[in-house]
């Protein structure tokens, strides 16, 4: 459930009406709904009740200050990729304690910088980087808490690109193999063994993989027992997936059932990293429409230019991911007729959606759903179109959770060469 409804024949987020918010703040924007967001925690964290757990927020899927400090006054821990998305959850106010760090290229840097706040756990993906974290914290006088990623050889059954339990993926390492790195790293000074961690995968929308993944993980843990090696925690990923169409994802009580029985008589701490699951239902990109470019006859493409497009909301291009769109004043469906959907950019692959059926006029306001994940995270300046604001509602009121960039801001730090 989301906080997004029609009151009055107007979309509103939290009851306050998609048209002031245009109005006020401008369009293209990304407009998010608090309590959904808070919703979708709470209802997470209750369905672990039992399960002695720590949930890791993927900054990946919403890295915004105002989105971040939400989940961390909720109590939510993070799960980053880079030193970037550290200096966010810090400024956000989250707690260093909580923050697990993966990623198959950390650099010397970010390594650093993290050892300095004292994170919870690096999820050490190779060989190599073990070698690499234990050199530096051997060199800055800390003890660095790891977990190896593991690659359970799972197939999570989504998008190629975002399968990444497969052996041929370049994520974690092999299985087969983790415990010969458990052996060498529990004789690296530098590094102190705390958790397993794996994730195979996002938009999993079948539980059967998570349930593999989490035996073969287990079956690990307890190899590596032999050789006395304790883990006190498995980090199990993220990955669970939401409906965008018609997808039928397991309730978070689902998930966690799943797995309870795998870990009940167990003295392990279960760390989650959902990213979409959380915040990607709490979240639209309101656009505008510019210009209607119907077609000569009735067969040919109709166009709606509107004022998004693929540098706002790639998932469309990149994956052919599907977002429902609708009209935020509803004409009703007199005039309706199958729209593409389409951005200002220079690129055919440049559309929000093909064929949707919806009675438009120049200067209509459309909502791109299910935006909240994935969606300014991966935003570009492609084509010099500074990046949108975000909006967040909370309650009655909607703040500018970040400004929109100016074309100035675009520029910033370039100049021309001097001529000779
Ligand atoms: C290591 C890691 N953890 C967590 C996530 C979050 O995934 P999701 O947004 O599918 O929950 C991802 C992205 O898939 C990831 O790569
Ligand atoms: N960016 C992807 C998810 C990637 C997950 C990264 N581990 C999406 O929009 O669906």
């Amino acid at each position: 459930m989301d906080y997004f409804e029609y009151r009055d024949g107007v979309l509103c987020a939290e009851g306050v009406a998609l048209p002031e918010i245009a109005e006020r703040f401008g369009t293209p924007c990304y407009v998010y709904s608090a309590a959904t967001i808070a919703r979708h925690y709470r209802v997470f964290d209750e369905a672990l009740a039992g399960i002695d757990h720590e949930i890791c927020f993927a900054v990946k899927a919403n890295g915004n200050i105002g989105v971040l400090g939400l989940l961390a006054d909720l109590g939510s821990g993070f799960d980053i990729v880079s030193v970037g998305e550290l200096e966010r959850v810090i400024t956000a106010g989250g707690d260093p304690a909580k923050i697990v760090f993966s990623g198959v290229g950390k650099r010397v840097d970010e390594i650093e910088r993290a050892l300095e706040v004292g994170i919870a756990c690096f999820n050490v993906e190779s060989e190599a980087e073990l070698e690499r974290l234990d050199a530096i914290a051997q060199r800055v006088g800390k003890t660095a808490p790891v977990s190896l990623r593991v690659n359970p050889d799972v197939d999570a059954q989504t998008h190629p690109y975002i399968a990444t339990g497969l052996k041929e993926n370049k994520f974690g390492v092999d299985i087969a193999r983790a415990e010969a790195l458990y052996a060498r790293a529990a004789e690296m000074p530098g590094l102190m063994i705390r958790g397993v961690d794996c994730h195979i995968g996002s938009q999993l929308t079948q539980l059967a993989p998570f349930r593999d993944a989490v035996k073969r993980v287990l079956a690990l843990i307890d190899r590596l027992a032999e050789r006395d090696i304790v883990i006190d925690h498995l980090d199990v990923g993220g990955g669970l997936g939401i409906r965008y169409r018609d997808e039928t994802p397991p309730s978070p009580a689902a998930y966690a059932e799943n797995i309870r029985d795998l870990v009940a008589d167990r003295d392990l701490k279960l760390v989650f990293e959902p990213g979409r699951v959380l915040v990607g239902n709490a979240g639209v990109l309101l656009t505008r429409v510019e210009l209607l470019k119907p077609g000569q006859s009735e067969d040919d493409k109709h166009f709606a230019v509107v004022d998004a497009a693929m540098n706002d909301l790639l998932r469309p291009a990149l994956y052919d991911g599907w977002h429902e769109i609708v009209a935020v004043a509803p004409r009703g469906d007199t005039q309706a007729r199958a729209w593409e959907i389409v951005g200002p950019i220079c690129e055919t692959g440049d559309f929000l959606g093909h064929g949707r059926e919806l009675a438009l006029a120049a200067n209509d306001l459309l909502a791109v759903r299910s935006a909240g994940a994935y969606g300014f995270t991966m935003a570009s300046s492609y084509n010099a179109r500074p990046r949108v604001a975000e909006i967040m509602v909370d309650g009655d009121i909607p703040h500018e959770v970040r400004a929109r960039e100016t074309v100035a801001d675009l520029m910033r730090g370039e100049k021309r060469l001097p001529f000779v």
